[in-house]
């Protein structure tokens, strides 16, 4: 199998385990922006794009990752991946079609990532939201990407490269290591970071305009919601960032503007030094409890 045929259109979702649903939801529709429509008491829905959902919530006791969804480019593209991990002998289970029907995707498989234990998701279509999302305090263009802390990093990224076919766009000493889902040209839609277990760093949206970041800088003080990192200047992606904390603690992140890659001829991957500055080039530092929350939920049922 050649793995260049696996193949992405975007981080699909992001599913969260909360401790509160309906606390989150409100969380996430008023504060962050984004759209909830559709749930019940365990689990809610909410999306910032076209598709059915970009994030879903379910209750749980402890927050934590549930799992990354993402889109292939095409059923022949899930196929390949599909095929690929039959010959590495990772075994991928359907997701049956009562839950594929609630979840709004067709032909869907999960994984257990072999070196974090992080549940993936493969699909290759979801179904529109029922109402198109419009954006309200906050301009979301979309889920951005997502990173998590792997106790094996070398060996996650390896993976990832190699099994997955993700591409390198840049890295932090050892320390972070920045992956785009090819060919999809944002810079990165996954993060892998050095870490003692696998935990979740933060999820990311997008937002289109630097008054998006001022604006939730005043937004979050006023409604006292604890900020960990910014405004500032990832000098990576050449994003401006903010990060903030839900209300389980779970760290997200707003940023504005991204490099975008081309399918052919990219730039190489480049090695940023291990100093503050290749963090937030404005010279910020990220609070004590940056990143602190969610556990990596691992795959109970197929
Ligand atoms: C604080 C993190 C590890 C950092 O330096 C991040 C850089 C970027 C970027 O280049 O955009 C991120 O989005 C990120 O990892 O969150
Ligand atoms: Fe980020």
């Amino acid at each position: 199998m050649n793995i260049d045929q696996i193949r992405y259109k975007r981080l699909g979702y992001v599913a969260l385990t909360v401790t509160d649903p309906a606390r989150s939801l409100a969380f996430y529709r008023d504060i962050v922006g984004v759209h909830a429509f559709e749930g019940d008491q365990d689990t809610v829905f909410l999306c910032c794009s076209d598709r059915h959902h970009d994030l879903m919530l379910s209750r749980g006791a402890t927050p934590a990752l549930k799992r990354i969804g993402w889109e292939m480019e095409s059923p022949e593209a899930l196929a390949a991946l599909v095929a690929h991990m039959g010959e590495i002998g990772v075994s991928m289970f359907p997701v049956d079609a009562a839950e594929a029907s609630l979840l709004r995707i067709s032909n869907a498989y999960r994984m257990s990532e072999p070196t974090t234990g992080a549940t993936f998701e493969f699909y290759s279509a979801m179904e529109k939201a029922p109402q198109a999302y419009t954006p309200t305090h906050t301009n979301v263009s979309r889920l951005g990407h997502v990173v998590l802390s792997s106790p094996r990093k070398s060996e996650t990224e390896k993976f990832l490269l190699e099994h997955m076919n993700f591409r390198i766009s840049d890295q932090i000493g050892p320390i972070v290591t920045f992956m785009r889902c090819f060919p999809n040209p944002l810079h990165h839609s996954f993060g892998v970071g050095h870490g003692d277990a696998s935990k979740l760093g933060h999820i990311n949206f997008m937002v289109t305009d630097v008054d998006d970041i001022g604006r939730a800088n005043n937004r979050m003080k006023r409604n006292s919601v604890p900020i960990v990192y910014g405004p500032g200047r990832h000098p990576t992606s050449n994003s401006v960032f903010f990060y903030f904390l839900d209300p389980d603690g779970i760290t997200v992140e707003y940023s504005f503007g991204m490099e975008e890659f081309p399918e052919e001829g990219a730039r190489e991957p480049r090695m940023f030094p291990l100093v503050p500055e290749s963090f937030d080039s404005w010279g910020g530092s990220p609070e004590a409890t940056f990143s602190k929350v969610g556990d990596v939920e691992t795959l109970t049922s197929a």
